[in-house]
C-alpha cells in the first residue's frame, strides 16, 4: 500500500521556510506543504493547535501537520502569546515594545507547537518547543516576523535560528520515526 504524503499546512512562508531546512537535516523526512490559512479558535496555545490540526486534518484528507507559534510575555502573565500574530500586525516592532514600557521585566519566551495528526478523525499529538529571551528595540533584517525585536538568552542575538522550532520539530521527527518502524515510512 502507498503510503501517503506528509502535508505541513501553512499560510506562511517563513514558517515553511524553516521547517524545510530542519527537516532536510539529517534523516530526511519529505512533506508537502499547502497554503491555507485555517481558522484559528481562542484558548490555550494547545487547544488552538489541537483544532486547527483536526481542521487541517479535514480539509486534506489525510496526515497532516500544523504549526502555531507563541511569543509571551512574561509580565502580562504569557500574552500576547497565540495572538501576537494581530498585536504584531496591528502595533508592529516599536508598539511591540512600547506595550512592556512601565512593566518591571522585558523578559519574553516563544513557544512553537507542532500538532501532527495521522487523518481525519485521528486526534492530534502535540510536539513543544521554547526558546527564553526578551523583547528589545527592532534590530537585524525585518524578514519574518516578530525575530528583530525577540532577543534570545543564550546567544544574545535576536535570532538563535531554529531554537523554539528546531527543539519542536526535533520531538515530531522522533516521534515520527518511531511511526515509521510500526508501518508508515515517515
Ligand atoms: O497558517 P499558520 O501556520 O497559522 O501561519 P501564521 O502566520 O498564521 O502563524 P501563527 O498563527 O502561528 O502566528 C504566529 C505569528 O508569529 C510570527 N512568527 C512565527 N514564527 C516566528 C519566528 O520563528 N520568528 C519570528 N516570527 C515568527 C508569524 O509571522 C505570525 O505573525
Ligand atoms: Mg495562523
Amino acid at each position: 500500500m502507498p503510503s501517503e504524503r506528509l502535508v505541513f499546512v501553512t499560510g506562511n512562508a517563513g514558517k515553511l521556510n524553516e521547517v524545510r531546512e530542519i527537516l532536510a537535516q539529517g534523516e530526511a523526512i519529505d512533506i508537502e506543504s499547502r497554503d491555507l490559512d485555517l481558522p484559528e479558535i481562542q484558548g490555550t496555545t494547545q487547544e488552538i493547535a489541537l483544532e486547527k490540526c483536526r481542521r487541517a486534518a479535514e480539509v486534506i484528507g489525510g496526515p497532516v501537520i500544523t504549526e502555531d507559534t507563541a511569543l509571551c510575555f512574561e509580565a502580562m502573565n504569557g500574552l500576547p502569546g497565540p495572538y501576537i500574530k494581530f498585536f504584531l500586525r496591528e502595533l508592529g516592532h516599536e508598539g511591540l515594545n512600547h506595550m512592556l514600557d512601565g512593566f518591571p521585566t522585558r523578559a519574553a519566551w516563544a513557544l512553537c507547537t507542532f500538532a501532527y495528526s495521522a487523518g481525519p478523525g485521528t486526534e492530534p499529538v502535540l510536539f513543544e518547543g521554547r526558546t527564553d529571551g526578551r523583547i528589545v528595540p527592532a534590530r537585524g533584517p525585518p524578514k519574518f516576523g516578530w525575530d528583530p525585536v525577540f532577543e534570545a538568552e543564550d546567544t544574545g542575538l535576536t535570532k538563535m535560528r531554529f531554537s523554539h522550532r528546531g527543539r519542536a520539530l526535533q520531538k515530531l521527527r522522533a516521534y515520527l520515526q518511531a511511526q515509521g518502524e510500526g508501518g508508515r515510512g515517515a
